[in-house]
């Protein structure tokens, strides 16, 4: 690849061959200066030691936490965040002080609000009201440490209703705070038929972050038909300078699943 995009390595899908507080290190030793994770606990609040024990893995690996996602319930059991989710939206919100807390001690700048999946018993206005009232309150947190709140449209969970990139902004135009932002993973939009040149070429300006996977099988670029180096370079072109999260399933170990990425582009500076 040609553009001169950051990349962050998502430690919940890659190095997975590894324990969770060995992934930081092992992303340095492959030569990135940058993680992001998806929670990194079982549960919204969890005990002061396992949050020290995560920041300090991170502090120890000389890398920067570039996006941190909000308890989103149990991801493999299905659940998909817990942000529009009536019955256990007062733990999305005990979780958000968490969140943030370890984003502040770390300097992150980005938290991914999982929308959570359409539940029955509930109408979906409802659940999309609250979801604007759960969004707001973790945009009022996160703005304290001018950090952003992610929105992200997402494959291969049924009733997990944000499928397109213009889902997830209709739901932003809703929250109506200026740290809300689109969070673009370039395979999620391209599996769920949403047209990816489209929306850079429309809404780069309201990316906050990016992610890529090769589609399909979500594996490193290379493995799959999408155009993910044009598109990077498109979205540079446009203007976008954040991070770009390799947020994919290593079809081999994690460390040869690097071999598209030479090593002196793994950490750029900024
Ligand atoms: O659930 C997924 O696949 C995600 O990308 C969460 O961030």
């Amino acid at each position: 690849m040609t553009n001169p995009l950051r990349y962050t390595v998502n430690c919940s899908l890659l190095f997975t061959e590894l324990p969770l507080l060995e992934r930081p290190a092992a992303a340095r030793r492959a030569g990135f200066g940058a993680v992001e994770f998806w929670w990194p606990f079982v549960e919204a609040v969890p005990p002061d030691r396992h949050v020290d024990a995560f920041v300090t893995a991170i502090q120890d690996a000389g890398v920067r936490l570039t996006g941190l996602n909000f308890f989103a319930g149990d991801m493999p059991g299905g659940d998909r965040g817990l942000v529009s989710w009536p019955k256990r939206s007062g733990e999305f919100r005990d979780n958000i002080d968490v969140t943030v807390g370890i984003g502040e001690r770390l300097g992150c700048p980005a938290f991914n609000a999982l929308y959570g999946n359409r539940e029955d018993g509930h109408s979906a206005s409802e659940q999309d009201d609250l979801a604007v009232e759960n969004l707001t309150l973790a945009a009022e947190a996160a703005a304290r440490i001018d950090g952003v709140v992610l929105v992200e449209p997402v494959s291969g969970a049924d009733r997990y209703p944000l499928l397109t990139a213009a889902d997830a902004l209709s739901v932003i135009d809703r929250v109506q705070a200026p740290n809300v932002g689109l969070l673009a993973d370039l395979y999620h939009l391209a599996v769920n038929g949403d047209d990816v040149d489209r929306v850079i070429a429309e809404h780069t300006d309201r990316i906050a972050h990016v992610q890529i996977a090769d589609a399909p099988g979500r594996n490193e670029p290379g493995t799959g038909t999408l155009s993910l180096e044009r598109q990077l370079t498109t979205l540079a072109g446009n203007g976008y300078s954040g991070w770009i999260g390799l947020e994919y399933k290593p079809s081999t170990t994690t460390v040869d699943s690097f071999g598209w990425l030479p090593r002196e582009r793994r950490a750029v500076a900024g």
